[in-house]
Order: structure tokens, then sequence, then C-alpha cells
């Protein structure tokens, strides 16, 4: 089971959002965060600003732009862009994990506000989404650095161009995406929840690449899967797809509140020289019934700015132990994370820095 947070102690006006001593409230969100994130990685946030109603609307606005033809989807959709990862990408174009086959899902990354081919309403209902989701994860970068013991702005030092509804943050623009996984083959008999056939695998085993990620699951979306580690990141080959791994449960909420799941990525694991652990996933396709249904999440990566220096900090040591990664900048480490999930092998161009 998903520990849950109750964010609203960060969404108020209140202690370390306005710059004072901590509440109370703040304390023990912050607490319960730091636990998960040294664990398995995964929380469930609740009370982040994002209402039953609008979670509604996203979803439908999601399943609209989705079930347009397929050649509309190709043809009138912003063109995929690699170098900045935009644009639509249709089945069987990305691999989380380039050890395996391509995932099943679409993801269009309509980036730089271009919303050509989308239904009506879509754009409206999806910058309302991004505008209440990048200050839940602007909120959030004040409760993971209470969490760690830091300076309220540790992290939030990072975000100074991160702005998921314009997405004006050259060259990188991949952020937030509405993703859907159509019908697929069922998995092989017998294997229930441990599939080891490429069929029944929806996304691969992978880590995130940045600090963190809000994940909003659709109604009834099942199938994913932590494989724990001890700290650190895991991911490609490395933790393998065979035994150990737990389905992310959130825990059930009442009616009319929103949950959604975050967890830590590779940046903020090595940013924390593991203190913090950024766990593999997968997406996988439980049972026949899953496998005959449509699944749909929608995702917002947080990364630092492109031109952030991510250096560990030396109160992340233990004593007596080496820092274990060297500098990195924001768009250093998302390229190289990006290019091994698209099997680029040359540096991309950034274009527009
Ligand atoms: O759709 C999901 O539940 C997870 C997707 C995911 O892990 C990702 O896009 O990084
Ligand atoms: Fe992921």
């Amino acid at each position: 089971m998903v520990a849950t947070v109750d964010l609203s102690p960060f969404m108020a006006d209140e202690g370390v959002v306005v710059g004072a001593v901590p509440t109370a409230s703040q304390l023990a969100g912050a607490k319960a965060i730091d636990l998960a994130c040294r664990d398995t990685g995964f929380v469930q946030v609740i009370n982040f600003g994002v209402s039953a109603e609008l979670r509604r609307r996203a979803f439908a606005a999601a399943e609209a732009l989705f079930a347009q033809p397929e050649e509309h989807k190709r043809e009138r959709l912003a063109r995929l862009q690699p170098a900045t990862n935009t644009g639509y990408a249709p089945v069987g174009l990305e691999s989380l994990n380039r050890a395996r086959p391509a995932d099943l899902k679409e993801a269009p990354e309509l980036g730089l506000n271009n919303f050509a081919g989308c239904p009506n309403g879509y754009e409206e209902t999806a910058l309302e989404l991004w505008r209440a989701l990048e200050l839940a994860a602007r909120r959030y970068a004040l409760a993971c650095a209470l969490a760690l013991g830091l300076e309220t702005d540790y992290f939030l030092r990072s975000l100074q161009r991160f702005d998921l509804c314009t997405l004006r943050m050259p060259p990188l623009d991949c952020k937030r995406r509405m993703l859907h996984y159509p019908p697929c083959d069922p998995p092989a008999e017998g294997r229930g929840r441990q599939p080891v056939s490429s069929s029944a695998i929806r996304v691969g085993e992978h880590t995130d690449f940045g600090a963190y990620t809000f994940l909003l699951l659709g109604d009834g979306a099942q199938g994913l899967q932590v494989k724990s580690v001890a700290g650190g990141e895991v991911g490609g080959a490395a933790g393998g797809e065979g035994e150990g791994w737990a389905d992310v449960v959130p825990e059930p909420q009442p009616e009319g509140v929103v949950g959604a799941v975050v967890n830590t990525g590779a940046l903020l694991a090595r940013w924390t020289n593991d203190v913090w652990c950024a766990t593999a996933h997968r997406v996988i396709v439980p049972t026949a019934a899953a496998a005959a249904a449509h699944r749909y999440s929608i995702a917002c990566f947080i990364d630092p700015d492109a031109d952030f220096v991510v250096a560990v900090d030396p109160r992340f040591a233990r004593p007596g132990e080496e820092l274990r990664y060297p500098p990195t900048t924001g768009l250093e480490y998302l390229m190289g994370k990006l290019r091994e999930a698209q099997g680029v092998q040359k540096p991309a161009a950034s274009g527009r820095d």
C-alpha cells in the first residue's frame, strides 16, 4: 500500500509556504514523505489542488483526444520533435526500457501550446490541469526540502523557469503528457501478476528521469508495479523483469477526494546521494479484463531548470562515505536519459537555447 500524504498544509499560505517556521501539520506531512521516499519512493498525495470535477474533465478530454481517428492524430496533432521530445508519439514509438519491445501506449506531448488537432475544449481543460499541477509541484518541492532538513527553498531554486502551462523552458519541453494504453493482448495463461511475456507489459521497467513525477490514474487503471531496490536508481536490465514486483495500490479515498501518485525520479535520488530512491516501476496487464480495457493516466515530470547545476550536497553523505556522483545539469542529465529512451546514440541538437 502506498502511504497517503495530505498536501493541504502546503497549499495554504502559512508556515514554510510564506517563509515562516513550519506548522505542525507541515512537519507531519514532510515526515511521511521522507519515510516513503527512503523506502519505495512512491507516495499518494491528496488535497493538492485538483478537484474531482477537474480530474473528471481532464480524463474526459484525454479520452476525446485519443478517440480521434489514428490518421487525424498522426496528421493533425503537433509533429513529434525528438530533440525536445514533444509532439504526438503513437503506439509503438517509445520504449522506457530499451531492453524491451516498445511500450503499448500513445502519448501526445503537446508543448508550446500547440493544440492544433485537439478536440473542442481540450486546451482549456488541459491548461487548467497543468496550472493546478504546477502549483502542487512547487509546493511538493517545499515539502521535500522540509522532509530532508534543508533550506525551505532548496528545491524551489531549481524551478525558476519551470512552467507547465506555456512550456517555454527551452530546450527541454517534455513535462506533461496524457497517456492512453489501448486494449492489447491478454497476459499468457497462468502468469498472473508476474508476466514475463512482452505482450503483458504496457510500459517496461524504468525509473523516471527527473526530480519527481505526479501521476493521475484514470478510473480503473490497473497494472502499475514497483520493484524496490536498496537506494539509488535501478533501470534498464539492472533490476530485471523477474520476481519481486509489487502492485502500487493507492489507499482508497472518500468520494470527491482526488489522489495522485508521486514518485521520486533518478535525478532527485542522485541529488540526495541515494538517501531517497528512484524505484523502478512498470505497467503490466494483470488480467484479460484489463487487457480488453482502455487504460488512461496523466503524468507530469518535474525537472530542474535546464541550466541548474545539480550537485550532491555534502550533507547527504553518510559518515565516512564519498559523494557518489559528480555535478550535472538538469539538461545534461535529462537529455542523456531521453536519448536512451529514444534509442538515439548521438547527442540531439538543442536548437533553441
Ligand atoms: O501510466 C502509468 O501508470 C505510469 C507511466 C509511467 O511510469 C511513465 O510514463 O513514466
Ligand atoms: Fe514512470
